[in-house]
Formats: structure tokens, C-alpha cells, sequence
């Protein structure tokens, strides 16, 4: 059975996209997901995204990390999505339901509204979520926030000295967060621009991560290292516009691009 496929990226952070939303799909789990995302034996991306049909919105979309787990949300998947449906939307996705506007060669996103609470991010036990009294080598006080995925955000002064190749895994994987975690690292460049890497949970270093971005952007705000509630977050592969509105609502404005189309032979990859 052949299956046609988009493969896109947002800013390098690399999308096989099936659409199911009118012909289905044989059943995928984690080792479809994996085996898709394999870069010597699959396509090869950073995460596989599936459209489904939603009853209650315009359509579904699913996330699964290179490593093959479904997660709940990604901001640079969803500038690739509405580029490919071209028209507004509204999406469900596990995080919540989130709106799409395509614009220029991407889109602006409504992210919905970030969580804060030690048991929605979700940490193993209590603790202040703004300054968290933790660390990791020199990698200290981070801040917790649920932008539909979990976030542990680390201010630094000097963000390209950090081993995050080395830190990322193990932060990833510390027992105090239950469902793994995505890990950012982020220096403040100016009143309203912050560089940031992202050791991402399930798919390592990525070029970018837009949720890491919304929400480095909204830790910034709160913490009061900028000024202002609109943010530039540069990653490796480029710069996002991040708005954290006065109504609480994260919107996010990028670019995304469309690399190639393509079938490929399914396989059982169990
Ligand atoms: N690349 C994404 C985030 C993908 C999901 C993340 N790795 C997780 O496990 O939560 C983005 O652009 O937001």
C-alpha cells in the first residue's frame, strides 16, 4: 500500500505530514511513528504529524516525537499544517484546541493560554514553578510551563557554553518530571529579544521549537527580564514572533516551508 506524504519544516525543525483527514490510515503507534521518523531506514523528521477528522473542530492533529511517543503539542508543526490546509482552521490537538491563520510564507498561531500550576506542568511534587529550587550543574532556578507540552526553561548569560547535548537527556528524563520534559535554554539578548536552544523531549536538539519559544517568551515576561509582552526568540534555525496578549492568549508568528511531497511503501514496522 503506497501512502503520499508532505515533508515540511519550520525554522529546520523537520515534519513527515500525513493527511488522514479523508482517506484513513492503517493504525499508527510507536514503532510506525519511529520507524517513519528513522533518518537512515524512514523518511526521516523530527516529528511525524497525522490530520485526522476532529468533531470538534475543523480537523485533528497528532504529534509523535522522532523516538515514536504521541505528545500534545508542537508550535512549528502547526505553522507547517495551516500552510499546507491554506485556509483558517481550527485544530484539535491533545494539548487543547488551537487556531491557524495562514500569513506571508507562514502562518500566526493562537497557542491558547500557558499553565503554571506544579501538577499541570506536571512535576513529581509541589514546588514554585516561576524559580524552581533546582539544578543541574550550573543549570539553576528554571522556570515550568504547560503550553499544551511541558517546558523547563534555564536562564543563562552565556546560552552556546551550556552541554546541553549532555544536560538535555538527563534533564529530559529526571524523575521530577513524570512525563519527561522539553528543556530551553535562553539568554536575554535585549529588552525584547531572547536567543534560545532546545534539547527537545523524544527528538533531541532540534534548529527550533516553537512551543520551547512561547514559552521562553511568556517565562521572560513573568520573570521580568523583558520589557513588554511582544518577543523575539531566535533559535538556530531562525526568529519567531511571540505575543503573549493582555487576555492571557500565547500567539505565535513564523515561517514554514514546504521541502517535498512523496509516497512511500508502508511497512509493519513492529
Ligand atoms: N518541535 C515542536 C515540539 C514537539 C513536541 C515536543 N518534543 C514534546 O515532546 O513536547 C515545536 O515546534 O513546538
Amino acid at each position: 500500500m503506497r501512502i503520499p506524504f508532505t515533508k515540511m519544516h519550520g525554522l529546520g525543525n523537520d515534519f513527515v505530514v500525513l493527511d488522514a483527514r479523508i482517506d484513513a490510515l492503517p493504525p499508527i503507534g510507536p514503532a510506525t511513528a519511529a520507524g517513519i521518523s528513522d533518518r537512515r531506514t524512514g523518511i526521516g523528521c523530527d516529528q511525524l504529524i497525522l490530520l485526522q477528522p476532529s468533531d470538534v473542530a475543523d480537523f485533528r492533529m497528532r504529534i509523535f516525537n522522532a523516538d515514536g511517543g504521541e505528545v500534545e503539542a508542537c508550535g512549528n508543526a502547526s505553522r507547517a499544517v495551516a500552510l499546507l490546509h491554506g485556509s483558517k482552521a481550527s485544530v484539535e490537538t491533545a494539548g487543547g484546541t488551537i487556531a491557524m491563520e495562514p500569513m506571508g510564507n507562514g502562518a500566526r498561531i493562537d497557542m491558547g493560554t500557558p499553565r503554571f500550576g506544579w501538577d499541570e506542568i506536571p512535576l513529581a511534587y509541589a514546588m514554585d514553578t516561576l524559580a524552581m529550587p533546582v539544578a543541574w550543574e550550573n543549570l539553576e532556578n528554571p522556570c515550568a510551563i504547560n503550553v499544551g507540552n511541558p517546558h523547563a526553561i534555564f536562564f543563562v548569560e552565556d546560552g552556546p557554553s551550556v552541554p546541553l547535548e549532555r544536560l538535555g537527556p538527563e534533564i529530559e528524563c529526571d524523575a521530577l518530571f513524570p512525563e519527561r520534559i522539553n528543556v530551553n535554554v535562553a539568554q536575554v539578548t535585549g529588552p525584547a529579544s531572547i536567543d534560545l536552544r532546545v534539547w527537545e523531549r523524544g527528538s533531541g536538539l532540534t534548529r527550533a521549537c516553537g512551543t520551547g519559544a512561547c514559552a521562553t517568551a511568556v517565562a521572560a515576561i513573568r520573570r521580568g527580564v523583558v520589557s513588554g509582552r511582544r518577543i523575539a526568540v531566535t533559535l538556530p534555525g531562525g526568529t519567531l514572533d511571540i505575543e503573549w496578549t493582555e487576555a492571557g492568549r500565547i500567539m505565535m508568528t513564523g515561517p514554514a516551508t514546504t521541502s517535498f511531497i512523496g509516497s512511500f511503501e508502508w511497512t509493519d514496522y513492529a
